[in-house]
């Protein structure tokens, strides 16, 4: 597999613009708080690092992932915001909710994204196991949260770009 050979948070510094312009939303499931919870710190403070404002960065916690998609909705509607970032982590069980969940997740937040015409960065694992997703939340692959950070700094760079 590739990413038994890549720390997937790698990324060149020089490649990513300054944050401080910018205005991020970060919504973030509970399911799996432990992961959760390590890949906001990832994202927080990977956008600090790059010059993001703490005043302009607006956190929301919601109950799933499923409802990343009204949160990152909700967020784009009442706030003035260049990116959103959401934050879970959907492990498979025993049945085949997950793969409701994944699919539902990954297109709700597409469309938010479109329905505004404003960055929403899919930062959601699926795993199939605990020690995957502890692997891609500050482990030995990285953490998506940084990537998810990383993401949204370039994203909200180049919409202003191009709508400039
Ligand atoms: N099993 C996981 C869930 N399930 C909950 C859903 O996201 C949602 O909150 C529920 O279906 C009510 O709408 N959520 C995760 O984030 N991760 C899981 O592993
Ligand atoms: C992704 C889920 O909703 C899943 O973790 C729930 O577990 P189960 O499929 O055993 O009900």
């Amino acid at each position: 597999m590739a990413t038994q050979l890549k720390n997937l948070s790698d990324f060149s510094e020089t490649d990513v613009p300054s944050a401080a312009p910018y205005h991020f939303g970060i919504v973030v499931a509970e399911w799996n708080a432990e992961i959760t919870n390590a890949l906001y710190q990832g994202a927080y403070e990977s956008l600090l690092e790059h010059g993001a404002l703490i005043d302009n960065i607006f956190t929301y916690s919601v109950p799933g992932s499923f409802e990343l998609i009204a949160g990152a909705d909700i967020l784009l509607k009442n706030k003035k915001l260049d990116a959103v970032i959401c934050l879970g982590c959907v492990i498979q069980g025993e049945t085949r909710h997950f793969d409701f969940i994944c699919d539902a997740v990954a297109n709700g937040i597409s469309n938010v994204s479109l329905k505004y015409s404003k960055p929403v960065i899919f930062g959601v694992l699926t795993t199939d196991n605990q020690q995957q997703a502890i692997d891609r939340a500050g482990g030995k692959h990285g953490n998506k949260g940084v990537e998810g950070a990383v993401t949204a700094i370039k994203m909200a760079n180049l919409f202003e770009t191009l709508n400039s």
